[in-house]
This record gives C-alpha cells, structure tokens and sequence, in this order.
C-alpha cells in the first residue's frame, strides 16, 4: 500500500483545489490510501468541494479516513518510523511515496521516512535569504523547497512562503517563514536544512535581525540587472555585524539587461567579496540553484549545539492558532525538545507540558523529537499572548541552564491610534489585536481614549508600510474594521523644575501621542529621531534629489560612487519628514530608480513646537501634532484645508484655525447656510425686511456661542485617517 505523500496543503494555499481532486481521484481509481498532509480541519472544510466529481462512495472512505489517521497519528507512533515527517504516516506506514506516486514500495532513494534523529548538529544548516525587495528571495525558495522534493515542481509555485494574504495581495514578504528540507549533497551525505525567508522592506528588518539569531549564515541576493540597492547594503551589515558567513548570490541572470560582472564589481568594491565566490542564478528559470544548495552545505557552518546537555531552546518567533493556542518556533540549541515533555520558559518561570511537537516543512508537520541544531514548532497549552515571550529560552522544568540572549525589543518608528469603528465593537477588536500582536511582536501597544473615537490603543510600529499592513491584517484575518489615526513621530522633552519633573516621572519625557505632550511652559528643550538614510540612485538624480532632501531637512553625510552610473548617498534626516511620503516622492522623481533605507541615529534636540487645532475657538485634541516651527505653517495650511472640506456646513459660521501657542497661524471659514428670511415678504416698507436679516444675524451669533459643532464621526475619521 502507498502514501501518497501529496503536497495538498500548498495546493489548497494557492486557493485551488484541482491539485487535491486529482490526488482523490487517483486515489478513487486505483488501490491508494491517501493521507495527506494538511490538518483536518482545513481538510474537512473543503471535503464538499472535493467530492465534486468524484466517481464513488470510495471518495467519503478516503476523505473519512484521513481524519481518522490524523488522530492515530497523534497517538500512535509506532518503533517502525520513530520520527516520521516526510511522509507523515506517523509511524503508520513504513515506506510511502512522492505526490507523483511513482516510487516503488521500500524504495529510499529520494529520502522517505526520515527520522530527525539522523541529523546530528554536523548534518544540519540553518540559514536565511535576505536581499533588497523583489530581489527574488521567496522564488529562490521555492525553486529550494523543490529541487530537494519537499514540494513537487509545479508552475502553480510562486512564492509559496509568502503564505498572509496581505503577502499575496501586495507581493512582498512581510513575515519571515522557514521551512525545513532535506538535501543529498554531493558529497553523499544528506543534509537538514532550515531555511527561513525574509522580508526585504526596511519596515520588517525586525523579522530579518530575529531570524538571523536562528541562522549560522545567509545567501544574499543581488538582482543581477538592478545591482546593489539600499537595503542590500543594509542586509550585508546586519549579518556581517552578527558575524555570519554570506553566501553573494547574482539572481536573475536570465534577464537581457542583466550585468553579473558589473553587479560582482559592485559587490568586492563596497564589501570586498572576492568575485569567485560570487554565485550566478536565476531563481525563476532553475538555473544554478543546485549550487547554491552545495554552497549551503559547504560554506555555512552547522550548528554548535549539543544534544547531550540540557535542553536549551530559543524561541524565535509565535503566532496563535484558533483551535491549539499559542505556537512557538523554537530553535533547539542544546539537548532536545520532546513530545509530553515538562518544559519551562526561563524568563516567566511558566511551566507547560509540550502537546505538538514538529517542524515546518513547510506545513507545520508534527513529529516526535526536535533535537540540538534543529528548528521547529511547539504546541503547549498555552493560551494568552502574555506568556509568550519572543526570544525567551526554553528549558526542562526543574532543570537549572544559562539564557540565551534573546533580542533587543523593536523600537517603534511611527505611533497611531486605532479605535473600533463602533464602541460596541471593542472586545472583538482587542481579541484581535492581541492575537495579531503575538504574530508580529516588533508593535507596541498601550490603551488610550479620545474623546471624539472613544476607547482604543495606541500602537507603535517600525513603519508606515508596516502600519498599513498591520492594518490590513486586522481586517482581512479577524475582519476587524478600524479607524487609524495619521501617524507621528514620537519626542522626548525635557521637563524643568523640581517639581514638575516629580509630576512627570522624569526630567526627560517620551510622547507617544502629540495630545498628552507636557504644558510648553514646562518644556526646556525637545528632541525628535533622527535617522541616517542611504539613497542608491543613477547620478542623473543627483539634483532632484538633493533637492528633495534638503527640503526635508536632511543634511548630506557621504557620497560615493558604487560603479560607472551609480552613486551611493547618506543624509541625516529627521524622521518625521520621511516618515509617510518621503520613498514615494523619492520613487517619483527617479522613475522607480533610487532605493532608500534608513538606520536610527537617535533623538537630537530640535526646534519642535505644538501645533493645535481650533474649531471657533475649541480646542480639538486629537488634531493635535508636534512640528518643526519653520513647518508650522504650511501643516496648519494643508489641515484647515482638509478640515474645510470635509466638516458639514451649519446654520452659523464654523471658523477652522491652527494655532502655535497664542499665535493663529492658518485659518479657514466654513460660511454659514443662508435661510432665505425675507422670503415671504411681499413689498412693504424696507424696515420690515431689515429687521427680519438683523434679527436672523443675532440668531446666528448666538447659535455660533452656544451652538456645538456637528462633526459626524465619519468626517473625522476621514481627518484622522491619512
Ligand atoms: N526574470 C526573472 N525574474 C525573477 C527571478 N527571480 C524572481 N523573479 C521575479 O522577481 C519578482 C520578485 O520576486 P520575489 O521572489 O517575490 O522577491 P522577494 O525578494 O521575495 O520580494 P520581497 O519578499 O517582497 O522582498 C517576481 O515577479 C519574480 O517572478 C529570476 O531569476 N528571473
């Protein structure tokens, strides 16, 4: 009897299922048991399409009996297949076959039946692919997951780690995946290999700088015909600075305008990476990935765990599952991690008893026993976001080990507040949020209220593409509908006096938010983040873009040139002026042809001053920002603007003012609407008619002094939003 060790989960990923139907239909029609590798309850929710067309009852066995099997599975693993995760029989079956079904029973020769107790520190590589945006990181992988069998080669694979439909939608990777593989090297011996994607935009370098502490090595990809951009330069630090072996990898060779000897001049001039080490690929048509693979094994160190210490392990990275709770994904540095095992987080003292133990590959795929050197997934009951901790270390209960480091918490770029659409809606929101943030720990949140929104939080993230995204996961995967106030920066100020301080906590204080900025009398001094940002561009830029810089405040640092055509920059900018439009505008006038990146420099103080808004007087403090003073006045301009245009008119004059300090510095009036009074006057004495437009004049003073401003919820949202 066969497995047909099937690739179905992808299949279904991909959102088609003809891939399955043809695998039961197969199965239908001749003497196979399918078991495939998804978990049941996806494939139970897609069973009534699945059964379309097939031709028996033989179809509901089948479909029933994968659901049994699964069950078996968690229970009995049986002496013939200990570790059984290639072909997920579970210890069920001893041989099985590929999704092809071609190989004959017992037959090895591709790698069935692995069990992870063969792979010893010294046969593993963990490493990750890091490169500027669209270099070709996702289709390396999955040319990777390919050619070493772990999915079967269809056209249909594209960028099958980019799994969040956000990824699909907007075609970059924003969550870092890993996926497990096993490689027959050359050599002759078969390695495990862990590879983890990344995201290349400089909003998600938190999910690279984690990834790598998971990895002994990177392959860096450089698009063969783009050459070296700037989050290359910036991904070559990052591994460099953690002291891991890069593997320079030329991609899309394939291309016509493709330049490998110019892109590896570029390469040994800014890194002085000798031009032979210099791999040449192209990920899209399958060239050259079989050297990467040798260059894997052969150039990226294994892991230096070992297995007969005390378990030590680091957690990485967690997302939440709806029916088993929290995942970790762990990285085994020491002894092993084993099914029903009483495990330990260091850092919280919690205790929990291992449920599901497995490795992605690259479904989560459960086996028994993850041992030192591997990287994989665990289920253990737990369920609050809290006691998860990325980065903590996992150890036996009662055993005493020594931490391992973990990370450096992400420092949010840019804060906004989110509020539920509807009040009514807040637990539904912070159920979401809470989960979404266990997914994507570099946000910072903390509960606030506003007056006009009502309850909600103020989250911190490292970007505003990074905001987007959050946000459009809220909606897409918890269908949570949000108002997302416009982005700030955060600033510290410096408090004077005894006593004030003692009410502040500090003499220095971090505003998040612009509205709960200190009273200004009591401010000595402000500060904002400055960043250092790197531009690649063709030199024909050179002046648009200096331009543009300067009119953000930016401060030329360096600049060099990295070839014949192409020049590198540094500015020192303020990160409030890049914050939201800045790489587009850059984009703009390049034609698509500059790339930008930008690491922190740390707060400087700044000549910042708060600028409020006034509707006829009032105050409105979620209007509220903090700007550069020689800002001051084109912001205030552009908000009056868009204030005007979207506040209804009313029966009395609305006057729309932005004010720094005492001084109105921008100011809009939205006129009232006329009632025609004299409309019913029939000619008569002109007193008569005077006395009706005076008495209509008084009404309306008095209404503009009591009268309260209608802003539907909705106008402000569309303030608010950006
Ligand atoms: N011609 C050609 N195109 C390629 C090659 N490799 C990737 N591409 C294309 O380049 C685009 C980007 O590829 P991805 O694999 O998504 O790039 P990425 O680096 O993962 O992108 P992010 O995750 O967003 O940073 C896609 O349209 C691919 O089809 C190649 O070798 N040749």
């Amino acid at each position: 009897m066969f497995n047909i060790c099937s690739r179905n989960s992808i299949t279904m990923r991909n959102g088609s299922s003809s891939h399955l139907i043809s695998y039961l239909k197969l199965a239908a029609t001749t003497s196979y048991t399918l078991i495939p590798q998804i978990s049941n309850r996806r494939f139970l929710s897609v069973k009534s399409s699945l059964l379309i067309g097939l031709p028996s009852r033989r179809a509901f066995s089948i479909v029933f009996r994968r659901a049994n099997s699964f069950q078996r599975q968690q229970k009995t693993i049986s002496s013939n297949c200990h570790n059984c995760w290639r072909c997920h029989c579970g210890g069920y079956n001893s041989y099985s076959t590929s999704a092809k079904g071609s190989q004959a029973e017992g037959d090895d020769s591709t790698g069935f039946c692995i069990n992870t107790s063969e792979f010893p520190p010294e046969k593993i590589r963990n490493f990750s692919i890091i490169a500027h945006i669209d270099h070709g990181k996702s289709t390396l992988a999955d040319r990777l997951l390919e050619l070493t069998g772990t999915i079967s080669k269809s056209a249909d694979n594209k960028q099958i780690l980019d799994k969040l439909q956000v990824e699909r939608e907007r075609g970059i990777t924003v969550k870092a995946q890993t996926a497990s593989m096993v490689y027959q090297a050359k050599d002759g011996e078969r390695y495990l290999l862990n590879l983890i994607d990344t995201p290349g935009h400089v909003d998600f370098s938190y999910e690279v700088s984690r990834s790598l502490s998971a990895c002994d090595g990177v392959v860096l990809i450089v698009d063969a015909n783009q050459g070296v951009q700037a989050q290359t330069v910036a991904n070559f630090y990052l591994a460099f600075s953690k002291n891991l072996v890069i593997i320079p990898v030329l991609n899309k060779i394939d291309l016509k305008h493709a330049r490998p000897d110019v892109v590896t001049e570029q390469l040994h001039g800014l890194f002085e990476i000798p031009s032979e080490s210099v791999l040449r690929i192209s990920a899209k048509m399958g060239i050259g990935i079989d050297d990467v693979l040798e260059a894997v094994v052969s150039r990226i160190p294994h892991p230096t765990g070992n297995r007969d210490l005390v378990t030590r392990a680091l957690i990485f990275d967690s997302w939440y599952d709806r029916y088993k709770g929290v995942a970790l994904l762990v990285a085994v540095v020491d002894g092993h991690l084993r099914l029903s095992q009483n495990i330990t987080i260091a850092q919280s003292g919690k205790s929990y008893e291992t449920k599901e133990i497995g490795v992605l590959h690259p479904d989560p795929t459960p086996l028994r026993t993850l041992y030192a050197g591997q990287v994989g997934y665990l289920y253990c009951n737990m369920r609050s976001i809290k006691e998860a901790s990325v980065g903590g270390t996992i150890h036996p209960t009662n055993a005493t080990v020594e931490i391992l480091a973990g990370f450096k918490k992400a420092k949010p770029m840019v804060y906004a507040g989110v509020y539920p659409m509807d009040q009514s809606e807040h637990p539904m929101l912070r159920s979401a949020l809470e989960k979404l943030l266990l997914n994507d720990s570099s946000v910072e949140s903390k509960v606030e209220s506003s007056a006009a929104l009502g309850h909600g939080w103020r989250l911190g993230f490292l970007g505003v593409l990074h905001m987007d995204v959050f946000n459009q996961r809220l909606e897409q995967e918890y269908g949570a509908q949000v108002v997302l106030t416009a982005p700030n920066v955060p600033v510290k100020a410096k408090i004077f006096g005894a006593k004030n301080i003692k009410a502040y906590g500090g003499e220095i204080v971090t505003v998040n938010n612009p509205a709960n900025l200190p009273d200004p009398v009591m401010i000595e001094e402000m500060s904002e983040p400055f960043v250092i940002g790197t531009i690649i561009t063709p030199d024909v830029f050179l002046g648009e873009i200096m331009s543009l810089c300067m009119d953000r405040r930016g401060v030329q640092r360096d600049s060099r040139n990295i070839d014949s055509e192409r020049i590198m920059m540094t500015f020192k900018l303020p990160l409030n002026e890049i914050v939201v439009d800045f790489y587009d505008k850059l984009k703009s006038i390049t034609s698509g042809y500059a790339s930008f990146d930008y690491e922190e420099l740390g707060y400087e103080p700044s000549n910042l001053t708060i600028m409020d808004i006034l509707l006829n007087g009032d105050l409105i403090p979620e209007m509220t920002s903090i700007v550069h003073v020689t800002k001051a006045k084109e912001r205030g301009k552009a908000i009056c603007a868009r204030l005007k245009e979207t506040i209804p008119r009313h029966q009395f004059q609305i006057a729309i003012q932005a004010a720094v300090g005492s001084r109105i510095i921008a100011r809009e009036d939205i006129k009232a609407l006329r009632k025609d009074v004299a409309a019913k006057l029939y000619g008569g004495d002109r007193t008569r008619r005077d006395k009706l437009l005076k008495r209509q004049s008084e009404g309306k003073k008095r209404m503009k002094m009591i009268g309260r401003i209608e802003m539907p919820r909705e106008t402000f949202i569309k303030v608010l939003e950006r």
